[in-house]
C-alpha cells in the first residue's frame, strides 16, 4: 500500500484543525454535507444531459450513519465520487487560490488564526477537529474501480484499490474519545437542521435504539435500526420570501461560504415574465481572500431548473463583483446549455443585467454602519466597476467612497454635492500615494482658504487611472487640482498686472532652471507656501499618462510648471537678491522643496541637501 506524504500547506492545516483552533466543531458535518452535495449535484448534471449516465430510478441522497459501539459517523453519497488521482488531488493538495496568502496569514494567536479559517473554509480538512482517523471510499461514476484513502490526519495518507457497488462517496471517521456527543442522533439533527436544511438532497440519518416490548416477564429489549430524513430537501432558493427567515438565510450562506461569519447582507429575487429565474445574492462581511487575484474563485454558481450547471463561470456577474457569493436558477437555459457558450447566450445576459442592478440597489441601500464596513472592504473593486462598467456607472458613483479635505472619514459623491457650490457644479480632486503629503499639498491651500472641499484620492494605483475617466457625476464635473487654475477672487486683469509685475523675476528663476521646469509663474493658490508646481494639462502626454499606467507601462514624464507666491517673504526677498550664486540656490530650493511637496523627488537630491545646509548656515 503507497504511503504518500500530503502537501506541505495541507500538513499546517492539519496541525490546526486537530488542535482545534476553531471553537465550532459541529461545522465539519456541514462541510461534508456541502460537499456530498456539490457531488450529488455533478452526477444530477450528468444523468440528466449525457446517456451514458442515464441511469434508472437514480435519485441523489446523503445518507448518515451513527454507530456507537465502533465510535464512527459515516457520512455517504450517491453522487459523482473520486478515483484514484481525483482522491489524491483533490484530497492531498490544495489546489484553491489564496491557499499560500491564507498560510503565511496564520500567526500562531488561536483567537485570530480561527477567525481566519472562519473566512477561508476549510471544506473536507474540517473533518479532523474530530477525528481520529477517516477513510474516504469512492467510485467515480463510468469508472470499475473503487479506492480508499485513509488517513489520521499525521501528516500521511494511503490510497489502495477496494470494493464497493455504488458510484459515490463514503467517509468514515472513526472519532477522538472526546467528541462521542457526535454520536448522539439528537446533536446530529441539530446539527443538520441548523446548516444543512435546503440542502437539495434528502439526507437520512440510520441510528440504533433500543425498545422494550411486552411487559412483566414478556419484558423485551432490543436494538433496532432507525432510518429517518432530517432535512426539508428543497433548495433555498426555490422557496417563497414569506417561508424564509433571516436564520434560514444566514445559516444557508453559512453553508455556500464554508465560513462561520454572516454576511453584510443578502438579496432573494424571483423574476416572473419573458425569463424567468431566482436569483440569491450575498455579500460577505470579509472580502474573499482572493479578491485581487487573477485565479479567483467565482463565489455564484448557475442551476438550470434546480439542476446545478457550473459554480466555475466567471461571467455569471461582472468581474468587479467577483465577491458576491450566491445563486442563479434559470427556468429558461436548457440543459445541456454549452458552457462554453454561456457568455454569449442572451437569457443569460438578461440574468446577469437584472442581478447587478439588484446588487447594486441593495449595496445602495446599505445603512451607514454596514456601507461603512462594504467600503472598507470594497471600494477599490466598485472604482473598478466605474472604469469597466458603464451602464451601472452613475450608480456605482453613488456608491464609491472618497477621504476629503473637509471631512472626516469616506464620503459619498452626494454628500460631496450637498455641500458644493450648485452653480458651478464642479468636484474637486487631488490623486496620489500618500494622504499625508496630499492633505499638505500647497496646491490645497487655496481651496482651504476659499472653504472648498477636495476629495483626497490616496489610492494613486486606482485613481489615477480611474479618477480622469469619471468626467461627471449628476451633472457635476470631476476637476483635477493638479491641471486647473485654482479659485480666487483676483480678477483677470489683477492677475495680468502681478505677473507683469514679476516677470523680471519668473523670467530670471527660469533662465536657473532651465529645462527642469516648462514655465515660471506667478500664483494665485497659494497662501503659505512660497511655490508649488503643477503638471501641464496642455501638454498631450498629461492626458495618457493613465493610459500608460493602465498598461503598467512607467509614466512618461510630464512637464512641470512652477508657480511661486507673490505674497510670501521668502519671494519678497528674493526678488531683491543680488549675488548670484544665492539666488541660483534658492531657485532651486523652490523648484525642488515644491516637489517634495506633492512627493515628488528632486533631480539631484544630493544638490538639494547641499544647498539647505549651505542656507541655514549664513542663516546662522
Ligand atoms: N463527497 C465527495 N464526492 C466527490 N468529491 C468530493 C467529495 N468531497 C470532496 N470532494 C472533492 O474534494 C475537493 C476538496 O474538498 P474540500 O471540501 O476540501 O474543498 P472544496 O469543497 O473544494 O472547497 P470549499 O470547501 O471551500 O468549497 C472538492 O472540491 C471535491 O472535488
Amino acid at each position: 500500500m503507497a504511503k504518500h506524504q500530503f502537501q506541505t500547506e495541507i500538513g499546517q492545516l492539519l496541525k490546526l484543525m486537530t488542535h482545534s483552533l476553531y471553537s465550532n466543531k459541529e461545522i465539519f458535518i456541514r462541510e461534508l454535507i456541502s460537499n456530498a452535495s456539490d457531488a450529488l449535484d455533478k452526477f444530477n448534471y450528468l444523468s440528466l444531459t449525457d446517456e451514458k449516465f442515464k441511469e434508472e430510478n437514480w435519485s441523489g441522497k446523503i445518507s448518515i450513519k451513527l454507530d456507537k459501539d465502533d465510535n464512527s459517523l459515516t457520512i455517504g453519497d450517491n453522487g459523482i465520487g473520486m478515483n484514484e488521482e481525483d482522491l489524491m488531488d483533490n484530497l492531498g493538495t490544495i489546489a484553491k487560490s489564496g491557499t499560500k496568502a491564507f498560510m503565511e496569514n496564520l500567526t500562531g494567536d488561536a483567537k485570530k488564526d480561527s477567525n481566519l479559517i472562519g473566512q477561508f473554509g476549510v471544506g473536507f480538512y474540517s473533518v479532523f477537529m474530530v477525528a481520529e482517523k477517516v477513510d474516504v471510499i469512492s467510485k467515480k461514476a463510468g469508472e470499475e474501480q473503487a479506492y480508499m484513502f485513509s488517513t489520521d490526519g499525521t501528516g500521511e495518507y494511503e490510497v489502495k484499490p477496494v470494493t464497493k457497488d455504488e458510484h459515490g462517496t463514503v467517509i468514515y471517521i472513526k472519532l477522538k474519545e472526546d467528541e462521542k456527543e457526535f454520536l448522539d442522533k439528537w446533536r446530529v439533527q441539530e446539527v443538520v437542521k441548523k446548516y444543512s436544511n435546503h440542502i437539495a438532497y434528502p439526507i437520512i440519518l440510520n441510528y440504533t435504539e433500543e425498545e422494550t416490548t411486552g411487559e412483566g416477564d414478556e419484558k423485551e429489549t432490543k436494538t433496532v435500526q432507525k432510518s429517518e430524513q432530517i432535512n426539508e430537501a428543497t433548495a433555498l432558493w426555490t422557496l417563497p420570501k414569506s417561508e424564509l427567515k433571516e436564520e434560514d438565510y444566514i445559516e444557508f450562506y453559512k453553508t455556500i461560504s464554508h465560513g462561520d461569519d454572516e454576511p453584510l447582507t443578502y438579496l432573494h429575487n424571483k423574476v416572473e415574465g419573458a425569463n424567468e429565474f431566482t436569483t440569491l445574492f450575498y455579500i460577505p462581511k470579509k472580502a474573499p481572500m482572493d479578491l485581487y487575484r487573477a485565479d479567483y474563485q467565482p463565489g455564484v454558481k448557475l442551476y438550470v431548473k434546480r439542476v446545478f450547471i457550473t459554480d466555475d463561470d466567471k461571467e455569471l456577474l461582472p468581474p468587479y463583483l467577483r465577491f458576491v457569493r450566491g445563486i442563479i436558477d434559470s427556468e429558461d437555459l436548457p440543459l445541456n446549455v454549452s458552457r462554453e457558450l454561456l457568455q454569449e447566450n442572451r437569457i443569460l445576459a438578461n440574468i446577469k443585467q437584472n442581478s447587478v442592478k439588484k446588487i447594486l440597489g441593495a449595496i445602495k441601500k446599505l445603512d451607514s454602519e454596514k456601507m461603512e464596513i462594504f467600503t472598507e472592504q470594497y471600494n477599490r473593486v466598485i472604482k473598478e466597476g466605474i472604469y469597466t462598467d458603464h451602464t451601472n456607472k452613475e450608480t456605482l458613483l453613488g456608491i464609491v467612497r472618497y477621504k476629503s479635505s473637509s471631512e472626516e472619514g469616506m464620503v459619498s459623491l452626494d454628500d460631496y454635492i450637498s455641500r458644493g457650490d450648485s452653480e458651478k457644479k464642479e468636484i474637486y480632486y487631488i490623486v496620489g500615494a500618500d494622504e499625508k503629503v496630499l492633505r499638505n499639498s500647497p496646491l490645497l491651500e487655496a481651496y482651504k482658504k476659499a472653504n472648498i472641499e477636495v476629495l483626497i484620492m490616496d489610492d494613486e494605483e486606482v485613481d489615477s487611472i480611474v479618477a480622469p475617466m469619471i468626467g461627471s457625476y449628476k451633472e457635476w464635473t470631476f476637476k483635477d487640482i493638479t491641471t486647473i487654475d485654482a479659485p480666487d477672487s483676483k480678477t483677470e486683469e489683477e492677475k495680468e498686472e502681478i505677473s507683469k509685475e514679476f516677470k523680471p523675476l519668473t523670467d530670471k528663476i527660469k533662465e536657473v532652471l532651465g529645462d527642469e521646469v516648462k514655465e515660471v509663474k506667478i500664483s494665485t493658490r497659494l497662501t503659505e507656501s512660497p511655490s508649488c508646481v503643477i503638471k501641464d494639462a496642455s501638454d498631450p502626454m498629461a492626458g495618457m499618462a493613465a493610459m500608460f499606467a493602465q498598461m503598467g507601462q512607467e509614466m512618461p514624464e510630464i512637464p512641470l510648471i512652477l508657480e511661486i507666491n507673490p505674497e510670501h517673504e521668502m519671494i519678497k526677498k528674493l526678488d531683491k537678491v543680488e549675488d548670484e550664486s544665492l539666488f541660483n540656490d534658492l531657485s532651486w530650493i523652490l523648484l525642488d522643496s515644491a516637489k517634495l511637496s506633492e512627493g515628488l523627488e528632486p533631480k539631484d537630491k544630493g544638490a538639494f541637501a547641499h544647498r539647505v545646509a549651505s542656507l541655514a548656515t549664513k542663516a546662522l
